[in-house]
């Protein structure tokens, strides 16, 4: 399987309701996600992500456009394209009463997942909640109860796994497991779909991304490609002191910043880390230290969404 998912001109218009118009919020997205990727789906808030990750779960018609989830057709095979996929949500709502055992084996019933095939210790072991199989959720952190919202997410073990903003909101450890978790599960060859709105996160994790505004596919790139779109880097210098600055050559733009170092901005396309050095060493400016700052994911992603 190639594609994991073929979304081809998927619309989603929300009828109106009360003084709320209709609202366009998907208007004719195409998007490919190779099998076996960690792919990021961006944007800013209400570009339409969740309505597009409803979708896919089955959760929301679509209005037009074509689904195929692993191969089936959502219109064809809906069954087989539910099947193929597994929904982290966002809410933390749970039925305060079931306990973690409890609830993975109510949503593999959901599922139609056959006793035999159930993996729910495992399930229990690979988000570490072990020790709480038989807790009331009520009784579960956030934290817990994040983890076991994972682990049924997986309790038909789906190849398909959509994340929705997955750590918001969760400390440093407990975001530690999850990624670590994500990743073995990569490893295993599930394609994991992640929404979030951390861009260092999806900067680190997701091999390729796509960044939708407005109802609209802006780009849809590898990351790295993505992060040379932005054309701009700057040199970082300590001259010891405040000190006169020679013409730099024509796009270089410097600026004091308020820790006394010396900031070049330039754009590598057109001017080399060198030349700027050689035109302050000419002029000797004394360069004590020198740092270089990438542009990163939030940058193009401003330059992307902006308007
Ligand atoms: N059930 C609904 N009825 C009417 N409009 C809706 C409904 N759900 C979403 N919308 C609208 O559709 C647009 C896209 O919303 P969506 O939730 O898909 O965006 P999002 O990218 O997931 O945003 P966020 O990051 O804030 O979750 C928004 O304008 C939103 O107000």
């Amino acid at each position: 399987m190639s594609n994991a998912i073929e979304i081809s001109g998927l619309r989603k218009i929300y009828a109106a309701q009360g003084n709320a118009p209709a609202k366009e919020a998907l208007k004719g997205v195409d998007l490919n996600i190779p099998s076996g990727s960690i792919f990021g789906l961006l944007g800013p808030n209400g570009a339409g992500k969740s309505t597009m990750i409803n979708i896919l779960a089955g959760l929301v018609n679509k209005t037009e456009g074509r689904v195929v989830i692993w191969g089936f057709d959502q219109d064809v095979n809906p069954r087989q394209s539910r099947a193929a996929i597994g929904v982290m949500p966002q809410e933390l709502n749970m039925d305060p009463y079931f306990t973690p055992r409890a609830s993975l084996e109510v949503q593999a019933g959901l599922y139609g997942v056959p006793k035999a095939d159930r993996w729910t210790d495992g399930l229990l072991e690979l988000v570490g909640l072990t020790d709480q199989a038989e807790a009331y959720a009520r009784n579960l952190s956030g934290g817990m109860r994040r983890r076991l919202l994972l682990a049924k997410a997986l309790v038909h073990r789906p190849q398909i796994l959509v994340l929705d903003e997955p750590t918001a909101g969760v400390d440093i450890t407990l975001r530690e497991m999850l990624w670590n978790n994500v990743r073995k599960l990569n490893e295993q060859g599930m394609t994991i779909i992640l929404t979030t709105h951390y861009l260092e996160e999806a900067e680190e994790m997701c091999d390729e991304i796509a960044i939708i505004n407005h109802g609209q596919l802006v780009v849809r790139q590898g990351t790295r490609e993505l992060l040379s779109r932005a054309d701009g880097k700057t040199l970082v210098i300590d001259t010891g002191e405040p000190v006169d600055l020679p013409a730099l050559p024509d796009g270089a733009t410097p600026e004091w910043r308020p820790d006394g170092r010396l900031a070049i901005s330039y754009p590598p396309s057109r001017i080399r880390a060198d030349q700027l050095l050689d035109a302050l060493r000419s002029a000797n400016v004394p360069i004590i230290d020198v740092a270089s700052e990438q542009p990163d994911l939030e940058d193009v992603f401003v330059e992307l969404t902006r308007g």
